[in-house]
């Protein structure tokens, strides 16, 4: 059985649906702070838990851990708070996979936070790490914490470091996720905000992409992985593609830019590909995606 923390969320929950579609019996474990039950596959068991808390992983083989603090802003207002989801609930988390026995963890890190303003581009796991907000240095601390453990107790890892995921389920009302935020504020005819000029890049990497990273890491030992589009893009050319896409016809709000953030970031994919992973998904594909699910929804809320 697989264990999944924060399988109820927007990432972790992508990763239950495939895990569940090849076979596996999982288990979810999430507080619901920020996942949501309507995310939740029917055929995966469901615990209401925190990572902070007692954790039973009885006739669990591998835990793939998603469970976070996800919030850069939120990260800088009170580290504490993220540095006690993300340092301490992981290595609860951990102390419960010495006890257990567990094969094999396999853990969502950051690859748009850990490695800090870029040196060079693309940025490749060899990439010195030096984060710039609270949230990029508790996944980095998490990582490490896992690597203590294999060297301690050898237990099995795979890191993945995301680039900025996008997708269905993505809550524009929640942490981030700018193209989320850009759809739904066009959706209702209002006008996106930009912060600072718009040419700060992000790597965008569709989450079904991203859940069959983690499926395959099933595979892979001990192993750090970018988990991108190798591709960058910009905030100006991510509102191009989404307005043309809505017929969209105002232009963005201009503001001032958002402090503690990176201004250019792409991951170099080469090692995933080595591993036999790759995004199938492009961007404008994925967004196309994500606008026919956020359509769905709202036609249900007006349904209801
Ligand atoms: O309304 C918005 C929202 C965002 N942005 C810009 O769009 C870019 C992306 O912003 P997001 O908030 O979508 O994501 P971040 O790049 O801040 O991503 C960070 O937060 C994510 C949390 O979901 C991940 O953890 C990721 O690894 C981490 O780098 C940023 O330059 C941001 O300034 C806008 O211009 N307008």
């Amino acid at each position: 059985m697989i264990l999944i923390t924060g399988g109820a969320g927007f990432i972790g929950s992508h990763v239950v649906d495939l895990f569940v579609n090849n076979g596996y019996d999982v288990i979810i474990l999430d507080n619901l702070k920020t996942g949501n039950l309507n995310n939740v596959n029917e055929k995966a068991k469901f615990i209401k838990g925190d990572i902070r808390d007692k954790i039973n992983l009885r006739d669990i083989e591998v835990v793939i851990h998603q469970a976070a603090q996800i919030n850069v802003r939120y990260s800088v207002e009170d580290p504490k708070y993220d540095a006690d989801v993300n340092i301490l609930g992981t290595i609860n988390l951990l102390e419960a996979i010495r006890k257990y026995e567990i094969e094999k963890i396999i853990y969502a890190s950051s690859g748009g936070a850990v490695y800090g303003e870029p040196k060079y581009l693309p940025v490749d796991e060899n990439h010195p790490i030096s984060p710039i907000s609270p949230y990029g240095l508790s996944k980095y601390v998490g990582e490490e914490y896992i690597k203590l453990y294999n060297r301690l107790y050898g237990i099995e890892f795979v890191i993945l470091r995301y680039g900025n995921v996008y997708g269905e389920r993505q809550d524009p009302k929640g942490e981030a996720g700018v193209i989320s935020i850009f759809i739904d504020k066009m959706l209702r005819g209002e006008r996106p905000v930009i912060f600072g000029n718009g040419k700060q890049t992000r790597d965008f990497v569709y989450v079904k992409d991203v859940a069959k990273a983690n499926l395959l890491a099933m595979k892979w030992k001990n192993e750090i992985v970018n988990i991108g589009s190798g591709k960058e893009t910009s905030v100006n050319e991510l509102y191009k593609i989404i307005s043309e896409e809505l017929k969209f016809k105002e232009k963005p709000i201009y503001d001032k830019p958002r402090e503690g953030e990176v201004y250019r970031i792409y991951l170099n994919i080469d090692k995933a590909k080595s591993l036999g992973w790759e995004p199938e998904t492009g961007l404008k594909e994925g967004i196309r995606k994500v606008i026919n699910w956020m359509r769905g929804s709202y036609d249900k809320l007006n349904k209801n």
